[in-house]
């Protein structure tokens, strides 16, 4: 059976059909003959599928009737039966989504309960920022943490353009909260002549050895370099961003669906071990969905400390009696600035939740 119980908009779209459910008969099969299928892309109802690993097919497939109400996101893995040889103009059934290890979810705005999942599966969220042009937001990079901690999945902060400024600031402000931080910039023999720029190779293959065997989803704001970063990453990019241009191009409206590639990482690079998946319309997370006990136990000594909370506490900074700054005040003198910068950067996030994005 699909999964019920993750709630997003499909179930507010659908309504039922006018010839009503028919009886389910003894017939209803039973689809031992199913394989399964990694959703690698979404469009208009049509679903794009790898069924057979990292060299195996590319299928395109629709739900079956019995999944109109449940949404099939990129990273799903699924159960197809019907035509998967992938031959031009076959389609493939979906009847089965598979348990899902992470949702990524966003809400559309703080005060809108309305929930969409982004992408299943994923390991991590690599947020991609710019150092300069356009200038680092903080606050949208509190969102993504916050968004990814509560999907249980990990950060990696990819902070872009380093040529032109220095990443020391944001690192300090990131890894108290656990944020892994990677560096990318422009390669200094780059002369812009071919029109793309070119990154330094070694800050890609730092990128690369972080993305290894994982399932990433890239973040990031218009302009911060994230299409120059994944054709770095993945050399069949061009032909997968122009995919991504055409699904979300001008004049439509907006799509937020998201498309999985695969890295090529083993030394002849014909070697896949792990994914990337871009978000094109992904900007940024509302996250009304995220429930304050659940972003503090992606801080496990936090989350110990505020068992000791009055009850209802926001461990907040105003918050009367709140446990953690007793902990801060009862440290060590070496480890006080430690602790400290560690809730600043958790209150931090806690506000970001309900605070706007710019
Ligand atoms: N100086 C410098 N410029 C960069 C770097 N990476 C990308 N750029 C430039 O930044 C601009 C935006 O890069 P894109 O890769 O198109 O940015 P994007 O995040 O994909 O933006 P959208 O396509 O709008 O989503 C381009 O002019 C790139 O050449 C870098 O490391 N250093
Ligand atoms: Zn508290």
């Amino acid at each position: 059976m699909g999964r019920r119980d993750v709630r997003d908009e499909s179930d507010f779209r659908s309504r039922p059909s006018k010839k009503g459910s028919r009886p389910r008969t003894k017939q209803r099969p039973q689809h031992s003959d199913a394989v399964t299928g990694l959703v690698t892309g979404v469009d208009r109802g049509r679903y794009t599928l790898l069924v057979g690993g990292a060299d195996g097919t590319v299928v395109t497939a629709m739900k079956a009737r019995e999944l109109t109400r449940t949404r099939v996101v990129v990273g799903d893995r699924v159960d197809v039966v019907g035509d998967t040889s992938g031959a031009e103009g076959t389609l493939g059934r979906i009847v089965r989504i598979q348990d899902r290890t992470s949702v990524l979810r966003r809400t559309a705005d703080d005060t809108d309960p309305y929930e969409r999942i982004v992408v299943a599966n994923a390991d991590q969220l690599v947020v991609v920022t710019a150092l300069a042009q356009p200038e680092p937001r903080t606050g949208m990079i509190d969102r993504c943490v916050v968004a990814a901690y509560d999907a249980g999945m990990s950060v990696l902060l990819c902070l872009t353009k380093a040529d032109l400024a220095s990443p020391d600031a944001l690192r300090a402000l990131y890894e108290p909260l656990g944020v892994e931080v990677v560096v990318t910039r422009r390669a200094p023999t780059d002369d812009g002549a071919d029109g793309a720029l070119t990154l330094a190779p070694d800050s890609v293959e730092e990128v690369r050895d972080r993305l290894r065997g994982l399932v990433s989803v890239l973040v990031g704001h218009s302009g911060v370099g994230k299409s120059t970063l994944i054709n770095a990453l993945v050399p069949e990019a061009g032909r997968a961003t122009g995919v991504v241009n055409d699904v979300t191009g001008r004049g439509r409206h907006t799509s937020t669906s998201a498309v999985a590639l695969e890295l090529p990482v083993g030394p002849d690079r014909d070697d896949h071990d792990g994914w990337v998946i871009d978000t094109p319309g992904v900007r940024s997370f509302g996250l009304a969905h995220v429930e304050v006990a659940h972003l503090l136990h992606a801080f496990e000594d936090l989350d110990e400390v505020a068992q000791e909370c009055p009850r209802g506490c926001t461990h907040l900074a105003d918050a009367p009696d709140c446990a953690l700054d007793e902990w801060i005040e009862a440290s060590p003198a070496a480890e006080r600035p430690a602790r400290a910068a560690r809730l600043g950067s958790f209150r931090r996030l806690l506000t970001s939740r309900t605070g706007a994005d710019a």
